[in-house]
């Protein structure tokens, strides 16, 4: 959906919005009607005469009480190996909140109806590796209408407005946070406030300018096409601050894209171009500073990355052609292909509808998801400081996670 209707939303950026609830609810059908077992299951039907099968020695080994699993540390301390492999359930009770099972090896287990819906694996009934229903907006050049905008004070001061923050890079792969003072401490105390920062061979908190203090053409005054960073890293960054703190000369101006909406539009257009960006593996480097030569490993991944435990959805989009290393893995038949891909998804790249320019300018900090939306930058003139840092993807997910969800909601998750 693009961001048409956001622009209403977004005009009420200056109200609290409540953190909703953003957790797959599943089907109201948890309460079950029947127990039964079998010498090797336990048969759970459903109100919506759903029936679930659940292997004894797997109920067994996912006993959450506090003998099997810590309330603390939510680690199994159950043996898994110590489960008799006769294992059986020789009593059911069902009642209104989940099922106690009693096991031949005298053990007691009780599962959530919650619990037992959410995980059943025989039939699945939802995709349990996306517990937060935080739809994606995507969007093109349009959003410069309404971008989505916190407050640095709200954001600092208020667990609602963070949540909002964490919510707006979920939904649109990035955000603005105004009002923030000009300054590294300030800035980077907004960083921390959202998850630690990422050390890189650039150091942590970066403050630069261009001078080519590190190897880099971002340490220079040169234009920079719209890009992923660290496509030389096995793990890139999850999310990219930048905060202009400085700047007295011309240019300069900020570009970003949104890579989910440019690899629909792709798909769309060239399913095969798609395909072949969703194939073909990129190795990259970092090799500028001295020292220092950085390649992922393995050395080669698609542009396009997919989620084979998420309907194979597009997670994650890995692009920086001047990283890009020598393609000598490809099959002589591929290279044409692949270079036609390359141009298409560059054309879109470039496609003034889908470029989102504006000025970052001091006090506006912006964020972005460092895997799905591309940056660049226009080559400029003048004095220009840059300061801000790279996150790490599983910890910003943490903090979404934990700023959306109960602690009800999260045990049933695991
Ligand atoms: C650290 N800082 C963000 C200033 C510069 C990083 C260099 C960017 C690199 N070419 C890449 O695309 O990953
Ligand atoms: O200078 C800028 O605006 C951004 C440069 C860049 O792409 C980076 O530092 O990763
Ligand atoms: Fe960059």
């Amino acid at each position: 959906m693009l961001c048409r209707s956001v622009r209403f939303k977004f005009t009420s950026h200056i109200k609290k919005i409540k953190p909703e609830r953003n957790f797959i609810k599943i089907s109201d059908a948890e309460d079950a009607i029947t127990v039964s077992t079998t010498t090797s299951k336990v048969i759970v039907d459903w109100q919506d005469n759903q029936t679930s099968k659940f292997h004894n020695i797997w109920l067994r080994d996912h006993c959450k009480c506090s003998e099997c699993y810590h309330q603390i540390t939510k680690q199994r301390l159950l043996d898994t190996f110590s489960i008799p492999e006769d294992i059986k359930a020789i009593s059911t009770s069902p009642g209104p909140e989940g099922v106690e099972i009693k096991w031949n090896d005298e053990h007691k287990s009780f599962f959530k109806w919650g619990w037992l819906r959410r995980h059943s694996y025989d039939p699945k009934f939802i995709d349990t590796h996306n517990i937060l229903n935080i739809r994606k907006t995507l969007w093109n050049a349009g959003i410069k209408y309404c971008p989505p905008i916190v407050q640095y004070i709200d954001v600092m001061n208020t667990k609602e407005e963070l949540a909002s923050l964490l919510k707006n890079i979920s939904e649109f792969g990035f955000c603005f946070i105004d009002g923030v003072p000009h300054a590294v401490k300030e800035t980077e105390e907004l960083a921390r406030r959202v998850c630690f920062i990422r050390e890189t061979h650039y150091g942590g908190f970066w403050d630069f300018t261009a001078n080519l203090e590190h190897g880099d053409t971002a340490y220079t005054t040169l234009p920079l096409k719209a890009h992923t960073d660290n496509t030389y890293f096995t793990d890139p960054s999850g999310l990219q601050m930048f905060h202009l703190i400085e700047f007295d000369g011309k240019g300069g101006a900020s570009l970003l894209v949104d890579g989910f909406y440019v690899a629909r539009q792709l798909r769309t257009k060239s399913p095969t171009a798609y395909e072949t960006l969703s194939t073909i593996t990129i190795p990259a480097h970092s090799a500028g500073d001295p020292n220092t030569l950085i390649q992922p490993t393995p050395n080669g991944y698609p542009i396009l990355n997919h989620d084979p435990l998420l309907n194979n959805s597009l997670y994650q989009i890995r692009y920086n052609n001047d990283d890009r290393s020598t393609m000598n893995h490809l099959e002589s038949e591929q290279v044409l292909e692949f270079y036609d891909a390359l141009r298409k998804w560059n054309n879109l790249l470039k496609d003034k509808h889908n470029e989102y320019w504006f000025q970052l300018k001091p006090g506006r900090v912006v964020i972005f998801d460092n895997w799905r939306v591309l940056h660049g930058r226009d080559k400029f003139s003048g004095h220009r400081r840059l300061i801000g840092c790279y996150l790490n993807w599983d910890d910003y997910q943490s903090r979404l996670k934990i700023s959306h969800l109960s602690q009800e909601e999260i045990l049933e998750s695991l």
